[in-house]
């Protein structure tokens, strides 16, 4: 596969997509030092820094990584990528390899990394060509090869991993819904989960659509409980050992979400110091 070739060779190729190029802009080893480059004293009054965000979202099926790393997409300028939409644009297409994802996604199973790398790299080579730089990867990377390949390939500078009981985490996947003309997110699930075991109790509200999108909400088909349980525990052999990756390398930031939306978002911006950053950035635009 041409796309994979590139991405195991980065050197190979001289213009190619940002995955190929290591910034020698940014030697982090701590977050702590990629927050003060980036966000704790940014230069407002410079459009365009030498170097974008290179985020990474790790969490469960169901935990929100679309949700917050979407919002932080729009708050700093960056695409935000999430592999499981590119799975689904893929399977939703009438390509050769729609069939074969339909099967293993359906059933909760990881596609190869063959593919994710094929579609990323397509993804990536799109967006450089209208320009976009940085990116904030979502269920990406999910196997220990994945993270392996990415890191040979390019810098890193944090990653984020949101965590919620896993109950909810099944109540939320049970609730989410699309809209199947403008393919916003969205949850039906009104969650009051129990304190329990010394955990603390959380509620939720839902997240409704508006009357435009309420007649045209879909479920996801990897979405009943059989396969988010599934899901569940694919992540926790696979993915989970993705995490460890990223705490040697001292990139990873635990974030124990609080409870929806109304109450986490704001801690999340204070967890990245990027609380006064909305403001900051409105006032110069
Ligand atoms: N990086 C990846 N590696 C392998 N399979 C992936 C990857 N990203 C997405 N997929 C496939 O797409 C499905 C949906 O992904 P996603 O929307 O990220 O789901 P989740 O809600 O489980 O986080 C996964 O269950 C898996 O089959």
């Amino acid at each position: 596969m041409a796309a994979l070739t590139r991405l195991l060779k980065p050197s190979s190729s001289a213009s190619t997509s940002l995955l190929f190029r290591r910034s020698l802009s940014t030697t982090t080893a701590a977050v702590s030092e990629i927050q003060s480059q980036h966000h704790q004293s940014p230069n407002f009054s410079d459009p365009k820094p030498s170097r974008n965000f290179q985020w990474v979202f790790l969490g469960c099926p169901g935990v929100g990584k679309g949700t917050y790393a979407s919002r932080l997409s729009n708050l700093l300028g960056v695409p935000h990528i999430a592999t499981g939409d590119l799975v689904r644009e893929e399977l939703s297409s009438s390509g050769p390899l729609s069939r074969q994802l339909a099967d293993i996604v359906n059933q909760g199973k990881l596609v190869s990394d063959e593919i994710i790398f094929d579609l990323l790299s397509k993804r990536l080579e799109a967006g450089e060509s209208k320009g976009e730089s940085g990116f904030i990867l979502d269920g990406f990377p999910r196997t220990i090869r994945q993270a392996e390949i990415l890191d040979e390939v390019t810098e890193i500078d944090l990653v984020v991993n949101l965590k919620l009981r896993e109950d909810v985490l099944v109540e939320k996947c049970l609730g989410r819904r699309i809209c199947s003309q403008c393919g916003k997110g969205f949850n039906v699930a009104s969650i009051n989960a129990k304190a329990e075991n010394g955990r603390p109790g959380m509620s939720m509200a839902p997240l409704l659509p508006p009357p435009h999108c309420a007649s045209k909400l879909i479920t996801r088909a990897d979405d009943t409980e059989q396969v988010v349980q599934e899901r569940l525990r694919v992540y926790n052999e696979k993915s989970q050992p993705v995490e460890d990756f990223y705490k040697n390398q001292g990139k990873l930031m635990e974030f124990d979400l609080p409870g929806g939306i109304p109450e986490s978002w704001p801690k999340l911006l204070e967890a990245l110091n990027l609380d006064d950053y909305e403001v900051k950035r409105s006032a110069v635009a």
